[in-house]
């Protein structure tokens, strides 16, 4: 089970790093949870550093924004090794979004740890087809702690964990809201996948 850990363990001159994963579907609270741990990580007068791929400007060209709008100032980057080079001297790295990174993600975040820094990333850990959304399952499993969320079937009301893509596009990467996506628990998914 996830326990928070207490902020004064989390600064890089202690050298307690660690990594946490939040996964799930859309819709799921993957954001939400990112912005709380971040917030509260702040409070503690931790230095804070986020980021999320310049590809995903759906919302804000800077903030991470959550579906109900909760958001936080990030810093967009095209390659992961940016994340690296950026971080600096910060106690706390957030990553939102890094199903989109490249596969370099795992050394980086890795190398983070190993600095001594908490590493936070929230993605999604299934695509439209239900498979597993690269970098994410290598993250998982390098991860301290792995937390995952669930959404509200849109069809029957139980817990949904795959994001049921309404086109046809069987493009790996399609950005999208509501519009484009729907939560779905296994068996609905299943009926209405394309
Ligand atoms: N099907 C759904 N299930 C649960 N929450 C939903 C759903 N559709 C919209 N929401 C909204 O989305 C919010 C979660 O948004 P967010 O943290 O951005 O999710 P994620 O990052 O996992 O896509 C919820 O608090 C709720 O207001
Ligand atoms: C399933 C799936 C999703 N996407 C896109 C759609 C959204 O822009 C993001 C996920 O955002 P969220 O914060 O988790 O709601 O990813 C995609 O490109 N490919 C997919 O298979
Ligand atoms: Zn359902």
């Amino acid at each position: 089970m996830f326990v928070e850990p207490s902020p004064n363990t989390n600064k890089s001159s202690d050298k307690k790093g660690q990594i946490e994963v939040i996964c799930g579907s859309m819709f799921s609270g993957k954001t939400e949870e990112l912005i709380r741990r971040l917030n509260r990580a702040r409070i503690a007068r931790l230095k804070v550093e986020i980021f999320k791929p310049s590809i995903d400007k759906r919302y804000h060209e800077h903030d991470v924004v959550s579906h109900n709008e909760n958001s936080i100032r990030s810093t967009p980057v095209q390659f992961a090794g940016d994340i690296l080079l950026l971080a600096g001297d910060c106690d706390v790295v957030g990553i939102d979004e890094a199903q989109f990174f490249d596969l370099d993600l795992i050394n980086v975040v890795q190398k983070l740890a190993n600095q001594g820094k908490r590493v936070i990333l929230a993605g999604l850990d299934m695509d439209f087809e239900g498979k597993p959304f690269e970098p994410m399952p290598q993250l998982m499993a390098m991860a301290e702690y792995v937390t995952k969320v669930h959404a509200i079937c849109m069809k029957c009301g139980s817990l949904a964990a795959f994001s049921l893509r309404l086109s046809s596009s069987m493009d790996k990467v399609v950005l999208g809201e509501k519009e484009a996506y729907e939560a779905r628990c296994r068996k609905c998914f299943l009926e209405d996948k394309k």
